[in-house]
């Protein structure tokens, strides 16, 4: 399988913290990949790396062949796009003029604003739900309203590798699947890398084609679906006990958590 992006050895430090440490892990082209893992295990850190937002250690981020650090940094955002967790904008700015930011690496003052970055900014804008919210201000917007149209920002990007952090933060039922189903589509159809951060396995295992379970700034395993939903390595990872039965409308493995091994909340100090 070819590999769109791979991680070398990386590790990304804040301070003296390493918060990825010495990761190496490949994201094969035209496949969907998940990062699962507990709060705090590095994902958000590895994800931002992947796109340059955070300068490594050491080790390297490979997209095909080339070395991410070598690309300038329109170029390299015609190829990743990613929608970091709790992204910011001006509270007074509108749904629309975000959605256009997302065409920002394909401008220049030889190439002003075309036909094509029209479009581009519609379909994502439709993809995604947010059409009708157009010249609604982003202050106005509910939290899941909004995790749309961001969403529909890095969409509109039309970047080959889409990389998105817990996308389905804030969404109800609903939008999660439309947003998933979104993804899976451009994937299949289009031909386009993803790589997600979600938090629900359940929703990891039903759209991965490959999962990644990080603990503590690695990688503890990487895989099938079916091979990484299993009861003992959720527990070594999550620190939960569970049941692993099969959904029996996607027949994907789907986790049913029971108790947590060390509750982290308690009821009196
Ligand atoms: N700006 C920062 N400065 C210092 N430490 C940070 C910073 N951002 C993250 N960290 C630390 O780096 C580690 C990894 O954080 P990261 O946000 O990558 O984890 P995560 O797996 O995405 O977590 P979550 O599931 O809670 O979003 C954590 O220990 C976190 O406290």
């Amino acid at each position: 399988m070819v590999d769109r992006v791979s991680v070398d050895n990386l590790t990304v430090a804040y301070g003296s913290h390493s918060a990825v440490n010495g990761v190496t892990l490949s994201v094969p082209k035209g496949k969907v990949t998940v990062l699962a893992g507990p709060n705090g295990c590095g994902k958000s850190t590895l994800l931002r790396a992947v796109r340059r937002l955070h300068a490594a250690q050491s080790g390297k981020v490979l997209l095909g062949d080339v070395d991410i650090s070598r690309l300038k940094e329109k170029e390299l955002a015609r190829e990743i796009g990613l929608l970091a967790q709790s992204p910011s904008a001006p509270e007074d700015m509108r749904v629309e003029e975000l959605v256009r930011l997302g065409r920002y690496p394909h401008q220049s003052m030889m190439q002003p604003w075309s036909p094509e970055d029209g479009d581009a900014v519609e379909n994502a804008m439709f993809g995604t739900g947010v059409a009708q919210l157009r010249d609604r201000r982003l202050g106005s917007l509910s939290g899941g309203q909004l995790q749309r149209v961001w969403i529909a920002m890095v969409l509109a990007q039309e970047t080959d590798v889409i990389c998105l952090d817990e996308p389905v933060n804030h969404l109800d039922m609903a939008h999660q699947i439309d947003c998933l189903d979104l993804v899976s589509r451009l994937n299949r159809e289009r031909g386009r890398t993803v790589v997600l951060v979600l938090h629900d396995l359940n929703l990891a295992a039903r759209y991965a084609d490959r999962l990644v379970f990080l603990k503590e700034g690695k990688v503890v395993r990487a895989g099938d679906p079916a091979e990484l939903m299993e009861e003992k390595l959720i527990g070594e990872v999550f620190g939960i006990q569970c049941r692993v039965i099969e959904d029996p409308v996607h027949n994907r493995p789907m986790c049913i958590p029971m108790r947590n091994t060390s509750p982290r909340f308690a009821v009196e100090a």
